[in-house]
């Protein structure tokens, strides 16, 4: 029985090792984390993330060929093919600082698997990582490997949260990068053998290691890049009239450019988008392509301008202050049917309204109140490294409650700022809502996701990203 391991139970190795299991159930597959909290969750029933789906296929395979373990070297020892799935944050400090890729991980996972293994080995980069790691990964397995053999391979993750499985189970591609070795090659097969138990041969793309470690940040950054391109013409259509839905709609009519990933909003998170396209900046920077670096670092720039022009917009709109008013915030997660937090522009929205001394009351389907705290009190980056690495937080603010229903979070407030799509804010009773609100009422909908003709019935200020201005709005000087 073909053995594999993944080193890091998180977004990326518990989804992906659980599929693995569901298709080759030939095949064991240990999913290993130095996070003990982590592990007791992925053999619970409460799995440590939420993701629709994956319950069920997690229920389905533990226990069977699908283990969950911090016995991390025995697992790593007894495996023919590991998966290194660990945290690649932003550098804090030092060479590279707020750009370059943090390794850390990275190495002592690679060190550890060169300490306990007794037999040969694939070792498979699946988490994102600079061009060129596989070398670095190479030189630290190969000089510590007492006679053992280990291939480097590249095979990154395109899946998104919140369909992670569907993504997984139907992916677009998978990539597969390896040397151009006759063993190099061998290694590749035998990984290709593992995906095509349910990935048609012609979506297994194979390419040198150094063309698969780029193709992941370069997937990522035109991801991002067409969020900032919307975004950017979304401000432009406030300013002229031109109303982003039809624009993007007629934009991606265009087959060429084809209609997903158009959707104007508050600005991008995740986890990844800036991490990876700051981690590419500094690869073009050091490879002496200023040029380059400047194009993909104005991706970043656009974004930021995004969520401060939402914050002035709201600020402006309610007479220059929203000192001690009541802002209900709906949707604190980086997109809907997800509770991750990472990176969140929500972070930054709230940031920027408690800075003009709002009082907050957010909801979020499936964001708890400790991780709500936690955000707002971080300082930038940390939230990338394991959770029981991360400092406790220092403090809570007092200017945030914490609520388990957008009609709580909204009684008596003067303005509603949308921040993530959930589909439930569609269907709320706005005219309940209205009623139990501060006149004059306002709604700021950083996702487009309400009818605003039909809120302005009601009594509603509005502002929708991107959308003709209200005209409470129209006379406002522009703001940045
Ligand atoms: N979140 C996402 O949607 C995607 C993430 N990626 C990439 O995948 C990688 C992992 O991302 P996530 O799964 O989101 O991170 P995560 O933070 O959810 O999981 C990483 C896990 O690795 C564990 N870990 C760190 N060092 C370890 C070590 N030496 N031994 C054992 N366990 C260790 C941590 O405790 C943590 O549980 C990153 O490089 C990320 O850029 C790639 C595609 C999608
Ligand atoms: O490397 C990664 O981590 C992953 O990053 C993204 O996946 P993810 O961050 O989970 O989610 P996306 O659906 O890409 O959304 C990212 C952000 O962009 C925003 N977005 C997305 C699409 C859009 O049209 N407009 C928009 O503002 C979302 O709301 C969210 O905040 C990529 O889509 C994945 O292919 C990649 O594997």
């Amino acid at each position: 029985m073909v053995k594999v391991c993944c080193i890091g139970a998180g977004y990326v190795g518990g989804p992906t090792m659980a599929i693995i299991a569901l298709k080759c159930p030939s095949i064991e597959v240990a999913v290993v984390d130095i996070s003990v909290s982590r592990i007791t969750a992925w053999n619970s029933d409460q799995l440590p993330i939420y993701e629709p789906g994956l319950d069920g296929v997690v229920k389905q395979c533990r226990g069977k060929n699908l283990f969950f373990s911090t016995d991390v070297e025995k697992h790593v020892s007894e495996a023919d093919i590991v998966f290194v799935s660990v945290n690649t944050p932003t550098k804090t400090r030092g060479l590279g600082a707020g750009k370059a890729a943090d390794l850390t991980y990275w190495e002592s996972a690679a060190r550890m698997i060169a300490d306990v293994s007794k037999s040969n080995k694939i070792v498979v980069e699946k988490s994102t990582v600079p061009v060129k790691t596989a070398e670095a990964i190479e030189k630290i397995l190969t000089h510590n490997s007492k006679g053992i053999q280990f291939q480097i391979l590249s095979n990154p993750e395109f899946l998104a949260e919140g369909t992670a499985i569907e993504d997984l189970l139907k992916p677009d591609r998978v990539l597969i990068g390896g040397r151009e070795t006759p063993e190099g090659q061998k290694a590749i097969q035998a990984l290709k053998d593992v995906y095509a138990q349910w990935v048609p041969q012609e979506r297994i793309l194979t390419t040198n290691l150094w063309s698969a470690e780029l193709s992941k940040l370069a997937a990522n950054a035109f991801l991002a890049q067409r969020i900032s391109s919307v975004n950017a013409m979304s401000a432009l259509c406030e300013a002229t009239g031109a109303n982003i839905t039809q624009v993007s709609y007629a934009v991606g009519k265009d087959s060429r450019i084809g209609p997903k990933f158009l959707n104007a909003s508050v600005g991008f998170g995740g986890s990844c988008f800036q991490k990876d396209i700051l981690n590419l900046v500094y690869i073009c920077e050091c490879n002496g392509l200023p040029e380059v670096a400047e194009y993909w670092k104005q991706v970043i720039k656009i974004n930021d301008y995004q969520k401060n022009r939402f914050v002035n917009r709201v600020v402006a709109s309610m007479f220059n202050t929203v000192s001690n008013k009541k802002i209900a915030v709906l949707g604190f997660a980086f997109k809907k049917d997800t509770g991750d937090t990472r990176e969140t522009p929500a972070i930054d929205v709230c940031k920027g309204l408690l800075g003009d001394k709002a009082r907050l009351s957010i909801y979020d389907p499936q964001v708890t109140e400790d991780q709500i705290q936690r955000d707002l009190t971080m300082d930038k980056f940390t939230w990338d490294h394991p959770i029981h690495l991360q400092p406790m937080s220092p403090s809570t603010v007092k200017q945030v409650s914490v609520v388990w229903e957008a009609y709580e979070a909204t009684k008596d407030a003067h303005g509603i700022c949308i921040l993530t799509e959930w589909d439930e804010f569609k269907t709320l009773d706005y005219k309940r809502i209205y009623d139990n609100m501060q006149k004059p009422a306002f709604v700021f909908d950083g996702r487009n996701v309400v009818d605003v003709e039909k809120l302005r019935e009601i009594g509603f200020i509005v502002y929708s990203i991107g959308k003709p201005l209200d005209p409470w709005l129209k006379d406002m000087p522009a703001v940045a």
